[in-house]
């Protein structure tokens, strides 16, 4: 029997991203062998510190952080940072205090090229940012596409409209650019976009158990959810968060949780639309060469157990 998944989690945190990072922490199913930071929903120094800090608040100090890139794959400085989802500190505005722990010497895209190359084919990478540091780690290594097992990209609006605007997802309109060079490199790729994350709410009553339960993960995420329920409230008039990042890390964990269709996938680069993912699904054979023509196949999610996934979320956080 093959032991525990390895996983590096790729990370912008973020309030999702610290209720997967605790998922996978209470998922004996996979081994979190580093986390890699980025920006996104903070910048990368803040996604370092804060990726420390969650690791302090879990005990489990032992995991490496590498510090990920502080820029677009193009050196783009301008980079839209989602701070009104999450607070000025990407973890609710408590003014936590800083972590004691220190990011190792290696970037993230060389430790995600390493930690591929030692365990070819075992290394399931759940990217939950912009997808700069995983195009560096494809252009520092020709072959990381075959040693890394699988990618899983939280990106993407896949015939619906994107949160960033009606054509891109933030993650994907964070870099577009590196975004096309993942989803063209060949890799073993499933994509897990906002048309099946939207499904998968937590709801109030949810984070009103969350507050009754005794886990150390429980009663730090109830100290750090208003500001994001306080921003669904406002942006979607939900009574209840996107569990965006869960979802993600969980299709790593139980894939047969969610369905998928097979086909290329390409990024919108520029102009209105960009950040837009724009999925061939083969449905006709194109008379003439497009930009889809020959590119690899990925995995896109399509349907999602939402009550189940909602259940393994509320259970591993509950019971820490
Ligand atoms: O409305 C939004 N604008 C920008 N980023 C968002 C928004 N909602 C959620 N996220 C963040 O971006 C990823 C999903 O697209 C998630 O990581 C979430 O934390």
């Amino acid at each position: 029997m093959a032991g525990p998944k390895k996983m590096i989690i790729d990370t912008d945190p973020g309030i999702d991203d610290a209720m997967a990072i605790f998922v996978a922490l209470n998922s004996p199913e996979v081994t979190v062998i580093g986390l890699t930071t980025i920006y996104g929903n903070v910048y990368t120094t803040l996604a370092t510190r804060n990726a420390l800090h969650l690791l302090e608040v879990a005990g489990r100090s032992d995991i490496p952080v590498a510090e990920g890139s502080h820029v677009t794959i193009t050196q783009g400085t301008k980079l839209r940072i989602a701070d009104f989802v999450h607070g000025t500190d990407g973890l609710g505005n408590q003014n936590f205090p800083p972590p004691k722990g220190k990011p190792i010497k290696q970037s993230a895209a060389e430790f995600l090229v390493e930690q591929a190359n030692l365990y070819p084919g075992e290394v399931s990478v759940v990217a939950l940012g912009p997808l700069t540091n995983i195009a560096l780690a494809i252009q520092l290594d020709s072959n990381f596409t075959k040693n890394v097992g699988e990618i899983v990209i939280l990106g993407g609006a896949f015939s619906v409209n994107g949160n960033v605007n009606p054509a891109a997802e933030a993650n994907i309109f964070g870099d577009p650019d590196a975004a096309d060079i993942v989803f063209t490199s060949g890799a073993n790729i499933l994509a897990v976009g906002i048309n099946v994350t939207h499904q998968v709410v937590m709801t109030d009553g949810d984070r009103d158990k969350l507050a009754k339960a005794s886990g150390k993960f429980a009663e730090y995420l109830c100290k750090i959810l208003e500001v994001y329920f306080s921003y669904h409230r406002e942006a979607y008039c939900t009574k209840g968060v996107y569990l965006h990042d869960p979802t993600a890390l969980l299709a790593a964990v139980h894939p047969s949780l969610l369905t998928y269709t097979e086909g290329a996938v390409r990024v919108q680069t520029n102009g209105i639309t960009r950040g837009l993912t724009l999925f061939d699904n083969k449905q006709k054979r194109f008379g003439e060469v497009t930009e889809w023509s020959g590119k690899p196949s990925v995995k896109v999610a399509v349907t999602v157990d939402a009550p189940k996934i909602v259940k393994l979320v509320m259970d591993r956080l509950m019971f820490s």
